[in-house]
């Protein structure tokens, strides 16, 4: 059954089968082969070929699967259910090659290719920072060049480590040079940490994006950075990408490139929340690395992460389906 028309098939019941049972899907969804097509695909990414300083996070979407496990079907801080107002299905991973990047980089962009042919927006589930790039590109080719919102205590708009154009900290600069981006509307939130030399800094400003830094989003708060991020993407379809270092690492500690004074949790799900109406075409959480997560401290923030952004292109492809029908 083609589930984008009728009603469409949730997780499990958790009162039924404990949510401790069972292989993990995210959020105890059913699979994208069991419904068929879904208008939020869930997809992870298993490839970390990309970082510069702790590998690991080729084991993040399944670590963050296992942690969305206790995720509810009602979500209150946007009073929507969102795998009751669309359906969203787990499609499990784009299979990549480990020992070449070029080639990695390829694949993803067909995989996202063929899942946005369907009409599906995609959830991804990194994997290392890299992949946005091949994502981007996929989206771009739907939409146009789209607005970035990149969640990150990094800029990630470097030019090369190593002689190398593909990695998680180049990807925002390779997106600009192929004019993937609508540079009216990039921003990085969160930024924080030593840097190379100022001109990182200068080179980003010159490629369009404005920072708002993790003191910025503790000095004005939440509300007040959603406010002005919102009104800078206006109706644009917007592209957002979380790279979970964009928290402390006391609320992330798992990952590879962590830096002190990182936003809390609450704050990231409070900017998101606030962020509801923007036209969210998908999205992505990378950089979760188990290897060094305690008590799965970052891969609970991530599912919840993943889980906020789900909820708000839930709610606009119900929104969208009730005005056109
Ligand atoms: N995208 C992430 N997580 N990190 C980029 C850090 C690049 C560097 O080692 O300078
Ligand atoms: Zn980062
Ligand atoms: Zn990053």
């Amino acid at each position: 059954m083609s589930s984008t028309s009728g009603t469409p098939r949730g997780p499990i019941d958790s009162s039924r089968v404990p949510r401790y049972a069972g292989p993990a899907t995210f959020a105890r969804l059913p699979r994208l082969d069991e419904v068929g097509t879904a208008d939020v695909a869930v997809v992870g990414v298993p490839f970390d070929s990309g970082v510069s300083y702790r590998p690991g996070a080729r084991f993040g979407g399944n670590a963050i699967r296992e942690a969305s496990r206790l995720l509810r079907p009602y979500n209150p801080a946007q009073d929507a259910s969102p795998f009751a107002l669309a359906q969203v299905a787990d499609g499990g991973d784009i299979a990549v090659n480990p020992f070449n990047i070029n080639e990695a980089v390829e694949t993803i962009e067909a995989a996202a290719d063929d899942l946005l042919g369907t009409g599906a927006r995609l959830m991804t589930l990194g994997g290392d920072h890299t992949i946005a790039l091949p994502l981007l590109r996929s989206v771009a080719k739907k939409h146009g060049p789209v607005a970035l919102l990149h969640f990150d205590a990094h800029l990630d708009t470097w030019d090369t480590y190593f002689g190398a154009e593909y990695t998680h900290g180049t990807p925002f600069r390779r997106a600009v040079e192929e004019g993937i981006l609508d540079t009216e509307a990039l921003s990085h939130v969160g930024t924080r940490g030593p840097l190379y030399g100022k001109q990182d800094l200068t080179d980003d400003e010159k490629m369009g994006f404005g920072i708002v830094t993790s003191a910025d989003v503790y000095r004005r708060g939440a509300d007040e950075v959603a406010d002005q991020l919102r009104q800078r993407i206006g109706d644009r379809p917007l592209y957002i990408s979380i790279d979970i270092d964009c928290l402390d690492p006391a609320h992330a500690p798992g990952t590879g490139t962590p830096e002190a004074g990182g936003m809390t949790s609450r704050e990231l799900l409070e900017i998101l929340r606030g962020l509801a109406s923007c036209n969210l075409v998908s999205a992505d959480v990378v950089e979760v690395a188990p290897a060094y997560d305690h008590a799965e401290i970052t891969s609970v923030a991530a599912s919840h992460t993943a889980y906020e952004l789900t909820t708000i292109m839930s709610r606009q492809i119900a929104a969208a389906r009730t005005a056109g029908a």
